[in-house]
């Protein structure tokens, strides 16, 4: 249950004119983020940059208009990645439907996926994909910057930029007519350094801060979008981040549509020297991120669940 006194997930606005490097906001946010992370291992970041043009519209639109395609057609979206490929009426979750294109930042991957859903050709639709993965890529990549800034670790930040690649996940829920649950997708925390959220107004997200046990509800709003700590930002961060555990409800009539920006990180993931120290001693020996993925695919469903999982990866 949502208690009415539960807390509220901090609030980051990272669209403000005057948020530049050295200035008194930057550092602010800077602050907040981290502060953010170590609290609630999420926050929501308000973000102006889909309302332009009614590019917002155009994106629910162009999910509508995805979803709404024969179910053969949605399952030739194949990748055998965890979570990365077309889930659905094949999968455990009844009420919930996903979509993936990995790498989404690069317009190839994007038209790669629109030629396969719509061999005619949508060119509409792989600029929409395309656009939005860069627009939310741009919102990660000030996030890690200010995290980053805010450790006093800015020197690693290029080459964990460098690094980063993007799965772009689309979804879709709605109340099932014959099922009793209304969990749509049950309570997992991401095998993702970051996750970031947006939905169209329809409720739903929910997410459990830090040691605690209740679910606090995420307020859908056009320009905000819910920052997730994964497994392996915990890890990177030598447990000062923990991984933001949360699921998906669907209570009402309405269809929920809702996109997922997922950051992973090729070569090897460490953490960097300077996050440990005596109060922080080493807790995760160096790892790959897609060996994890390779790791959680192979692990039995209780497993994948355990909460403990990066520690069974790769604990010191
Ligand atoms: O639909 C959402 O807002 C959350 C989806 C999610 O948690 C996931 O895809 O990992
Ligand atoms: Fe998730």
């Amino acid at each position: 249950m949502v208690l009415e006194t539960a807390p509220k997930l901090p609030v980051i606005d990272l669209s403000r004119e005057d948020l530049k490097p050295g200035t008194s906001s930057w550092r602010s946010a800077c602050n907040d983020i981290r502060l953010a992370l170590e609290e609630y291992g999420s926050f929501v970041a308000v973000y102006d940059k889909l309302l332009a043009s009614d590019f917002r519209k155009k994106v629910f639109d162009a999910l509508e208009e995805l979803f709404d395609l024969p179910q053969e057609t949605k399952m030739k979206n194949v990748n055998p990645k965890p979570a990365h490929g077309y889930m659905g009426k094949i999968s455990v979750l009844p009420l919930h439907e996903g979509m993936g294109i990995e790498y989404a930042t690069n317009l190839e991957e994007c038209e790669k996926f629109t030629k396969l859903m719509w061999p005619q050709g949508n060119h509409q639709f792989s600029e929409i994909a395309h656009t939005y993965a860069n627009i939310v890529a741009e919102l990660q990549q000030l996030v890690m910057r200010l995290l980053f800034e805010s450790y006093g670790i800015e020197k690693h930040y290029e080459s964990h930029k460098g690094s980063t690649t993007y799965l772009l996940r689309f979804l879709k829920y709605r109340k099932s007519q014959t099922d009793r649950t209304n969990l749509a997708f049950k309570g997992h925390t991401d095998k993702s350094f970051v996750s970031i959220l947006h939905s169209n107004h329809v409720k739903g997200l929910e997410l459990r801060i830090k040691d605690g046990d209740q679910w606090l509800y995420f307020d859908p709003s056009p320009t905000s979008f819910v920052v997730i700590a994964g497994d392996v930002c915990m890890a990177w961060s030598n447990d000062r981040i923990q991984s933001c555990y949360h699921r998906v409800i669907v209570d009402g009539e309405e269809v929920r549509y809702a996109l997922g920006m997922f950051a992973f990180l090729n070569g090897t993931i460490q953490t960097p020297e300077e996050l440990i120290d005596d109060e922080h001693p080493l807790q995760y020996k160096p790892f790959d991120h897609q060996e994890l993925l390779r790791f959680y695919q192979s692990s039995t469903a209780q497993n994948k669940g355990d909460r403990n999982m990066m520690k069974v990866y790769c604990g010191v």
